[in-house]
């Protein structure tokens, strides 16, 4: 396609050099790594956290790379087209090259519960006939893939292709999850959504977002600038930011519909917490519906009316999405039952990686523990320090006993950031192999006790360094509670 083409009438500021010969350069793909670079394709340079991908334009020409993207003007032996936002530029194009898109396609952000959102939306379009897909932090589900992914919300280039390859498959449905990184780097910009979700917000990614209304912003771009005027806009109603995501999406045009205790789209007007499922009563176009929604965990309620709102937004009858909630699945590794001890102990997995998502597992289950609420966790390196005191002083006050150990460290020393958690969780045990804190946490279990074992959910590794080694808290909690069993000593 050719790169005029490609950018369409979005990018004015580079009208003048698009309309010469440089917007006749035929472009046969796209990249923003100049490592990625083959005969034919656009770089577009990207200013990154690390790198900025200016420095890299001459690698890229030298790689067959026919045109550059950048938002100053370089010399090189390649066009360089000036734009405001090579990263929009960069989504933009990636959305047309490919061209196609599932039909339907919605975004949820917030900081807790877009996976699960994504997941459930997919089940209840699934459940009333549509050939569904969701895309975020655990990867790709369709009718015809499960992939395990990397990105809650892919690289522009990679989504685009993916969008292109599901809708060739005949998903017409797809729910994806929108990160505040990848709102900020505009990575979801060329995709076209039918309607939008927001969740919640909390603590999270403060290494990345300077602050806490910024970080809102960022997810806010999903409402004022990705959305089409008039598209619906679920969102929770009983949040602290609720009403601020209120105001951005009247402000831009959207139809509001809120879900939750004080929703008018969905309301809930009764609970009941069970150890394993919730009963719930929602009033849904005119109707009481009760529902007995099969997860644990209260905050799946929340989720589960999110992702009915979206589905119902998209066109599926009230009467379908509340019998689609009886059947929800959740999401691998989210309050997922993984086994028991003989005495009856449950050992739960769950992906609570920053402070809110801790608080509400811990508090989830402590209604239906008789015994202690025990807790192995840890926080990633390379990422918001702020939150591992924070994350210390909850599980202190919200569980029973404390097992500190490691959860993907990168580059950091791993026992300064067990230092730093445990300097706010006193009486915490401080275990830094992550198999051994399990198996020790295990064998302390009790008749009514819980464990929740936290931050790492559907993850399959283990970061250190650089390397990635084999890891999952599924597999190690099931060892450790089958050697119990067989009287293996730990
Ligand atoms: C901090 C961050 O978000 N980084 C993302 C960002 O990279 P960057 O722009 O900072 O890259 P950089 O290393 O500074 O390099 C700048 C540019 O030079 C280019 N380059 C670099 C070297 C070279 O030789 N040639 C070259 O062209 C790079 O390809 C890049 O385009 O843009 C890249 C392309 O989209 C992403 O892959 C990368 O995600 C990294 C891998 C990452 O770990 N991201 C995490 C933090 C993330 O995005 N998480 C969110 C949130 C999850 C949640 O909600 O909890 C997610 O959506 O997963
Ligand atoms: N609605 C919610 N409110 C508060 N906490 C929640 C909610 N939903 C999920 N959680 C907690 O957050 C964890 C992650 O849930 P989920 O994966 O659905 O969220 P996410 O927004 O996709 O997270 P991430 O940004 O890490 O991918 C769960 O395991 C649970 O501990
Ligand atoms: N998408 C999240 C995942 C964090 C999961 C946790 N296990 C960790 O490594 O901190 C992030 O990149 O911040
Ligand atoms: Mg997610």
């Amino acid at each position: 396609m050719k790169l005029r083409d490609l950018a369409g009438d979005d990018f004015p500021e580079a009208a003048d050099i698009l309309a010469g010969p440089a917007g006749d350069v035929d472009i046969l793909g796209l990249s923003s790594d100049s490592r990625q670079i083959a005969e034919g394709m656009l770089f577009a340079a990207l200013a990154g956290s690390k790198a900025d991908g200016s420095r890299f334009v001459d690698d890229a020409a030298a790689k067959g790379a026919v045109v550059a993207i950048a938002s100053h003007p370089a010399d090189s032996s390649i066009p360089v087209v000036v734009v405001d936002n090579p990263r929009r530029f960069l989504a933009i194009a990636a959305a047309r090259l490919y061209g196609a898109q599932p039909e339907t396609m919605v975004a949820v952000t917030g900081t807790a519960g877009k996976t699960s959102v994504a997941s459930f939306t997919r089940q209840i379009w699934a459940y009333a006939g549509h050939a569904a897909a969701q895309i975020g932090t655990t990867g790709v589900v369709s009718p015809d893939r499960n992939d395990y992914g990397s990105l809650t919300t892919p690289d522009p280039v990679e989504l685009q292709k993916l969008l292109a390859e599901l809708a060739s498959e005949g998903v017409t449905h797809a729910a994806m999850e929108a990160s505040s990184h990848g709102l900020d780097q505009s990575r979801l910009d060329g995709v076209k959504l039918s309607a939008v979700g927001f969740t919640n917000l909390g603590r999270d990614h403060m290494d990345y977002h300077p602050t806490v209304e910024s970080y809102m912003a960022a997810k806010m771009r999903l409402f004022d600038t990705l959305a089409p005027a008039g598209a619906p806009a679920v969102i929770f109603a009983d949040d602290r930011w609720t009403e601020t995501a209120i105001e951005v999406a009247l402000a831009s045009g959207l139809s509001i519909r809120t879900v939750g205790r004080k929703g008018g789209y969905l309301c809930l007007k009764r609970v009941e917490h069970f150890r394993h499922k919730q009963t719930a009563e929602i009033h849904a176009d005119g109707k009481i519906y009760e529902v007995d929604i099969p997860l644990a965990g209260d905050f799946q309620v929340a989720n589960a009316l999110v992702a009915a709102g979206l589905a119902m937004s998209t066109g599926v009858p009230a009467a379908v999405a509340m019998a689609a909630l009886e059947k929800l699945v959740g999401a691998s590794g989210r309050l997922e039952l993984v086994g028991q001890t003989k005495d009856g102990a449950l050992a739960y997995v769950d992906y609570a990686h920053k402070p809110d998502a801790l608080e509400n597992v811990l508090s989830s289950v402590r209604p239906f523990t008789t015994g202690r609420v025990v807790v192995v966790f840890g926080c990633g390196g390379d990422r918001d320090k702020g939150k591992r005191p924070i994350m210390g002083e909850i599980a202190t006050r919200l569980a029973d006993v404390v097992i500190v150990t490691d959860d993907n460290p990168r580059s950091e020393e791993p026992a300064t950031i067990r230092s730093e958690i445990m300097a706010a969780a006193p009486g915490a045990e401080e275990i830094a192999d992550r198999a051994k804190a399990i198996r020790h946490a295990v064998g302390l279990l009790k008749t009514g006790d819980t464990l929740i074992v936290a931050g790492k959910g559907h993850e399959e590794g283990q970061t250190v360094g650089a390397t990635t080694l084999p890891f999952s808290d599924h597999v190690e909690v099931r060892k450790a509670l089958q050697d119990l069993a067989e009287g293996v000593a730990s």
